[in-house]
């Protein structure tokens, strides 16, 4: 049988990655830092995806098993057994993975001489890359040039709202998803064969990456900042204000003019893969809660995340990029105590000044007319709802 070892048996691990590689007959070891959960698949040894929609669908994922992050003798023994590595641990973790990753593929090549490929299933640009840059950035000649011949590095688009909802459970690790997902996978990165029941191998990655990334997530932030701001719980209540939905809808179309000019792809493409969006967004069933969509608001207001990319692509082909705009400046006034780096922006605020830090997390320079226009949007945004 095929094996997979997949690090990160969260939402999207056991939702949707883990899911399909199951579909496609691969063994899936898991890899968590959660004792907990590494506890409970090992217990439970399978798990069921409830497929959220009108007749909710179960389906039972099993052949799996789990190892803490820190087991290093069965980490070892999984990652030179591997056919395929995959991740969903959150972007900002894929350093840590890359860096745990060298003993291992070392102690593999000295074992095994077979194909595998590696894939960073992450909401960012290319995230694969990332996981392969941390890998080699300090091997010696005959440690790259064996990665570099031996294993593929594809970067991946991963699209499935998986949030944490709160429904009855058979197990604890079961996972409610939506009934929609979408896999592209760079054929050309990869290395040997990898089929994947539900993936796309796709020859120019970069123009799905950019379409979801803008028009999915940086939609689903801007829902998820403003509805916040106006005192809603959930992203299908936020999306029915006329509002919110007006300035999303507007964001989404600058967005594609950006994506249109820079990857000419047809414009009613482009609308029609955001109004399918729009109405995922709808759906009653994800009970899908703004704070989730938001998290780490400085990860998703950075320079080369969901809204800064579009709205960067916009000025550089003259377009004042008004409506992502007040999704960023909504993100500033997402001041959310549970979430630490939404805490963090409102500490800076306090300390530093707005400018300052809408410059330090955004990349932008202060006197820029990007940043100008953030803040005329924040005070304006600020005044009209700003009471919370
Ligand atoms: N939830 C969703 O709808 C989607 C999420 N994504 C992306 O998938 C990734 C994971 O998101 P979720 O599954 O929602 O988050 P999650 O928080 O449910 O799962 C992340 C898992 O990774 C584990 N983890 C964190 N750091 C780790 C490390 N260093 N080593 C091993 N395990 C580690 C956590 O313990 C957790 O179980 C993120 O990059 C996210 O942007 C992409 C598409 C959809
Ligand atoms: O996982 P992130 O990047 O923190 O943000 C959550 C986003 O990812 C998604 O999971 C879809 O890719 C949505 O739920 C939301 O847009």
């Amino acid at each position: 049988m095929l094996k997979a070892v997949h690090f990160g048996a969260g939402n999207i691990g056991r939702g949707f990655i883990g899911y399909l590689l199951y579909k496609s007959g691969y063994e899936i070891t898991f890899v968590d830092i959660s004792k907990e959960l590494v506890e409970s698949i090992n217990n439970y040894k399978r798990y069921n995806v409830i497929i959220l929609k009108d007749n909710v669908e179960k389906e039972e994922v099993k052949n799996i098993k789990a190892i803490h992050i820190e087991d290093e003798e069965n980490l070892s023994k999984a990652i030179v057994d591997a056919d395929i590595i995959t991740t969903s641990v959150g972007a900002n973790n894929l350093k840590s993975i890359g860096k745990k990753l060298i003993n291992y593929l070392k102690i593999r090549k000295a074992n095994i001489d077979k194909p595998l490929n590696i894939m960073a299933c992450e909401n960012a640009l290319f995230a694969t890359n990332i996981l392969k840059n941390s890998i080699l950035e300090k091997g010696d000649k005959d440690f790259i040039d064996y990665v570099n011949q031996k294993i593929g590095f594809p970067n991946t688009a991963v699209d499935r709202i998986v949030p944490n909802v709160d429904i009855k459970k058979e197990l604890p690790i079961d996972v409610a998803v939506e009934d929609f997902y979408e896999w592209d996978i760079e054929k050309k990165a990869i290395i040997g064969d990898v089929n994947i029941k539900g993936a796309e191998l796709v020859d120019d990655l970069e123009p799905y990456i950019e379409r979801k990334l803008f028009l999915l997530n940086g939609a689903h932030a801007t829902t998820a900042y403003l509805g916040y701001l106006k005192g809603y719980k959930y992203i299908h209540e936020a999306i029915e204000d006329d509002f919110i939905r007006n300035i999303v809808s507007g964001m989404q179309e600058e967005a594609s003019l950006a994506l249109s000019r820079k990857h000419n792809i047809k414009k009613d493409d482009l609308e029609r893969y955001a109004s399918k969006v729009i109405k995922r967004f709808k759906s009653p069933y994800l009970k899908d809660e703004v704070v989730r969509v938001g998290r780490e608001p400085t990860r998703k207001l950075a320079g080369n995340d969901r809204l800064m990319m579009p709205a960067k692509l916009c000025y550089e082909i003259g377009v004042m990029p008004q409506f992502i705009l007040y999704g960023i400046a909504a993100g500033f006034l997402f001041n959310y105590k549970e979430d630490p780096k939404a805490c963090e922006i409102q500490d800076d605020i306090r300390n530093l000044g707005l400018e300052k830090t809408i410059s330090k997390v955004t990349g932008l320079e202060e006197n820029s007319d990007l940043l100008q226009e953030i803040v005329k949007k924040y005070k304006e945004l600020k005044e009209a709802f700003g009471k919370r």
